[in-house]
């Protein structure tokens, strides 16, 4: 079922996230339900502080139809090449979308939701939101790669958004 997806500026968002020691039925029951609450919001990567839950896991699935998904224990970029910039979005700032520049290539090491360690290479998009889930792993927000006065801007954006809603 749907899980609450945690909102800036919430503490739990900055905290580096601790290794998944192993696959249990009980993170095999968190992927889904990430995946699920993914699909609903909608979004295209979820990472598990998202969803109030400081383990280093992350789930994507960049299709439209939506059938090709990614579940990642402990992700690793094992090397990067390349440069590409993209409008990017968070389901915890919702609302706000910046440019980010990152690498476009990069070759991603972790392990899957049967316990098997994967390496694979992920370019364009995939690169990219793989790269941005794993910076929520790191309490790093995709506002985190503004220029000072771009974030500044972005920030004030949401509070008032927020506030907006507060008071509607
Ligand atoms: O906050 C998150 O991690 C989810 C975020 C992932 C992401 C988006 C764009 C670039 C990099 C990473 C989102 O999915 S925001 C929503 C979004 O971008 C989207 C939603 C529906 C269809 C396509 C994109
Ligand atoms: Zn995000």
């Amino acid at each position: 079922d749907k899980l609450d997806i945690v909102l800036y500026p919430d503490e739990g968002l900055r905290e580096v996230c601790k290794p998944v020691p192993e696959m249990t039925d009980e993170l095999d029951k968190l992927i889904d339900e990430m995946f699920y609450t993914m699909y609903d919001a909608p979004g295209i990567g979820l990472a598990a502080p998202q969803v109030a839950v400081q383990q280093r896991l992350i789930v994507v699935d960049i299709s439209e139809t939506k059938d090709e998904p990614i579940a990642l224990l402990n992700p690793e970029i094992v090397k990067t090449a390349g440069k590409i910039t993209w409008e990017e979005g968070c389901l915890s700032i919702p609302g706000i979308y910046a440019k980010v520049d990152r690498p476009s290539d990069i070759l991603v090491r972790g392990m899957d939701r049967d316990g098997k360690t994967i390496e694979f290479e992920a370019n364009e998009l995939l690169a990219v939101c793989i790269q941005h889930e794993i910076d929520h792993l790191n309490g790093k927000l995709f506002i985190d790669h503004l220029s000072g006065l771009k974030r500044t801007r972005a920030i004030q954006k949401f509070k008032k958004e927020m506030a907006v809603q507060a008071n509607s």
